[in-house]
């Protein structure tokens, strides 16, 4: 039953929740209709559990950033919850700990020179490789998937280990395969089950390749905290994990959220976080580039001429290309990487938009909802750079862009993500032509769906071009 005054939304089967009215496979369609029946605030359930779903930019600010301290929590209880095993950051619950631990991971990216120059260093020497790659399929054609998501990979390695692995070995394969499975399986049909159904938990189901995969990680995380502890000086940290040991040992004797198992959870949920959604953006922005050759040209000039006698490019050269600027928050805006953010939960009796909401329903933020909305983009159903330029070519960035999300539980790598986003497209446009192979056929832009979209497979033509 749904509570009184509760949003409202399609009929709930005992024990089956709203399973018929979604489908397993993807439900971001369904979503779209059940908003055009129930408003942007409707419920639906998950098994026995009621969930919020909130739709459009207006009814996500009133919850996300407005009331943010009532909807900044995290379910707790479900598929992604057993996963982590209550750790780490992106499921903690809103409290201290998250609130510890988050602001940790925050200052030590800083420290590692997020927005200054050691961390551009690192995604810089990640483009060499790149470029390596692309060098040796010049004027032929190739798969540009492993190559992004093990270059995603690489620069999160080198901030969590301070260490890199070569394309063709074996622990990098293991790393984006884990990645790429889970993330399609924990927003997937066997995770709806899993949450709808607590009896089938235990069964042998696919469900369970996610926990194998998992474990894999975590052995692999457990090494590299052991082998951090042999080899550390304290007080010299060359990574996040000497940090984390660091802070550590001084809290020994303190109460604290800081744990050597927290830190093995830590590191996945930061590896995980920004490997998968980065590489899946670049994936998304190549596809687009190529079948809209004339927006891959007008980015070319603008970049050939803000770095005209430069060796490279630096992050500060986006305030000089807005042309380059808007295209990379139109990729943003069109790859919908998270489509439905990560689950959240609220954290006491609240209300939205005039619904009355208790403590620990969960919120499912429709982010989808919100990057294509009408009367939000001047053309929210086409790709368009325009979306982000005024009428005197400027960038500008309306609200409704919100990609990483909003409020106190926004992207915690999201300094990072853009970083990595401009430098890489930057160089590579700068050095390459990108050509949809005349045999491909037409594009199919439509992603495959999971906690983050992946487009289909695809490949490109590299062609060397000489800036002017
Ligand atoms: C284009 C790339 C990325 C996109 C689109 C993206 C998007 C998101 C979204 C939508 C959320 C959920 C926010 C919420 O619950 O309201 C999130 C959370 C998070 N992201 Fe990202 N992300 C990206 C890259 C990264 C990177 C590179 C890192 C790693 C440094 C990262 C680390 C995290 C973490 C740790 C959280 C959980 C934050 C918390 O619960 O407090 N993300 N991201």
């Amino acid at each position: 039953r749904r509570p009184k005054n509760f949003p409202p939304g399609p009929l709930n089967v005992p024990l089956l929740g709203s399973v018929f009215h979604l489908s397993l496979e993807n439900p971001l369609k369904d979503f779209e209709k059940l908003r055009k029946s129930y408003g942007d605030v409707y419920s639906i359930f998950i098994g026995c559990k009621p969930a919020v779903v909130i739709n459009g930019v207006k009814a996500v600010k009133e919850a996300m950033v407005t009331k943010a301290a009532d909807f900044a929590g995290r379910p707790q209880g479900l598929f992604v919850n057993e996963l982590s095993d209550g750790k780490g950051v992106i499921m903690a619950d809103y409290g201290s700990k998250w609130r510890e631990q988050r602001r940790f991971a925050l200052m030590t990216l800083r420290n590692f020179g997020l927005g200054k120059n050691s961390m551009e260093e690192r995604i810089h020497d990640e483009i060499k490789h790149i470029i390596s790659t692309l060098e040796k399929n010049v004027g032929k054609t190739m798969s540009p998937k492993v190559m992004f998501h093990n270059a995603a990979s690489n620069i999160i390695c080198q901030v969590l280990f301070a260490r890199r692995y070569k394309y063709d070995e074996e622990l990098i394969k293991l790393f984006v395969e884990v990645f790429t499975e889970v993330s399609k399986i924990v927003n997937g049909p066997w995770a709806t089950l899993y949450d709808s159904f607590p009896i089938i938990r235990n069964l042998p189901l696919p469900f369970q390749k996610a926990f194998k995969k998992m474990e894999i990680y975590k052995n692999l995380s457990r090494r590299m905290v052991s082998e951090h502890r042999e080899t550390r000086v304290p007080g010299e940290p060359r990574d996040f994990i000497d940090c984390y040991l660091d802070e550590l040992e001084k809290r020994v004797d303190e109460e604290s959220s800081f744990s050597e198992e927290e830190l093995i959870m830590y590191s996945l949920n930061l590896h995980f976080a920004g490997t998968d959604t980065t590489s899946n953006t670049l994936l998304t922005g190549f596809l687009y580039l190529m079948n809209y050759p004339h927006i891959q040209e007008r980015c070319q000039h603008e970049i050939d001429r803000v770095l005209d006698g430069k060796d490279r490019a630096s992050f500060e050269d986006r305030h000089n290309m807005p042309y380059v600027q808007a295209v990379i928050h139109e990729v943003q805006r069109v790859a919908n990487t998270v489509p439905l953010s990560v689950f959240h939960c609220t954290t006491r009796d609240t209300e939205l938009m005039g619904y009355s909401i208790p403590r620990g329903t969960v919120i499912i933020q429709n982010l989808t909802s919100v990057l294509n909305e009408d009367g939000q983009w001047k053309f929210p159903h086409e790709f368009n750079p325009e979306n982000f330029l005024n009428d005197q070519g400027e960038f500008v960035k309306p609200e409704a862009f919100m990609p990483f999300s909003a409020g106190p539980r926004i992207c915690l790598g999201e300094g990072l993500a853009r970083m990595e986003l401009f430098l890489i497209m930057v160089t590579l446009l700068r050095r390459y032509q990108f050509i949809w192979p005349k045999d491909a056929g037409e594009p199919d832009f439509t992603p495959v769906y999971g906690i983050t979209l992946t487009p289909k497979p695809f490949s490109m033509k590299i062609q060397l071009r000489t800036p002017q």
